[in-house]
């Protein structure tokens, strides 16, 4: 049996970010307090700011995605860009199915596995966004949300390596609250083993990242539960210092 991957913080700017931001980028990727960290960093910027950010970071540890592909190489899509742009641009992760594209797009489970399979075939990291609403939390739905959402939005032969996990409860996003240690322990838990039932040993043990108001000062707390093995990170990615001190963590 293999051992768990390091583990990944990952910053998401959401529709965040103009050229000056790259300062951050910048900053991020410069830093000692990063190279000092025993994780892998990685910030998925807006498609406006993919190349110069991939090229700013080039030879550095931070690395750089995007929050989204088309599940198509290429045609008459306006507005969208396919996995090979994203890795044409230099990126090396895209984020699929979160949850503000899942509700504000209405982007379901078989759309999301389309697109993590074009992301693995440009040869992309897909982080595979997961989490219940608060409707479903309240009405004891959780545990079986994350069964289907990960039943149908990940193909059959991803790795440890070209697919990542977040587990995002959709009322912790951008509200500041966050789930509580033992509800992200359980559905942390339930994550693994719901891909060791599925996977072979190694691949179960891909990485586990929560995400949903994750900053400085939870992020110790929330890191250190077992089966949690990064982060996906919103507004506190957008600023270099507190996403550097959630890198710090490891
Ligand atoms: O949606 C998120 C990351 O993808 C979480 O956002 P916040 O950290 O701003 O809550």
């Amino acid at each position: 049996m293999g051992s768990v991957p390091k583990p990944l913080v990952a910053g998401n700017w959401k529709m965040n970010g103009l050229r000056d931001s790259l300062a951050q980028i910048e900053k991020v990727a410069a830093s000692e307090v990063l190279a000092a960290c025993n994780v892998d960093a990685l910030i998925c910027v807006p498609a406006t700011l993919l190349h110069s950010a991939a090229v700013m970071t080039a030879g550095t540890p931070l690395r750089i995605g995007a929050q989204d592909c088309h599940h198509q190489e290429g045609g008459a899509y306006t507005g969208d860009i396919s996995a090979s742009m994203i890795a044409d641009s230099l990126g090396s992760h895209v984020i699929v199915g979160h949850s503000e594209r899942r509700m504000g797009y209405r982007e379901d489970d078989a759309s999301i596995r389309s697109k993590t399979v074009a992301a693995h075939k440009s040869g992309l990291t897909a982080i595979v966004c997961i989490g219940e609403t608060e409707e479903e939390r309240l009405g004891d739905q959780t545990l079986d949300v994350l069964r289907r959402q990960l039943a149908g939005s990940l193909p059959d032969d991803v790795t440890a390596e070209n697919t990542v996990i977040a587990y995002e409860p959709v009322w912790a996003i951008g509200t500041g609250r966050t789930a509580s240690i033992a509800d992200i322990a359980e559905a942390h838990a339930f994550i693994r083993s719901e891909l060791s039932h599925r996977y072979d040993d190694e691949c179960s043990l891909m990485r586990l990242l929560y995400g949903g108001s994750v900053k400085p000062s939870n992020a110790a707390e929330i890191l250190r539960v077992e089966n949690v093995n990064g982060a996906l990170v919103g507004g506190a990615s957008l600023v270099a210092s507190d996403f550097l001190a959630i890198c710090s963590v490891y």
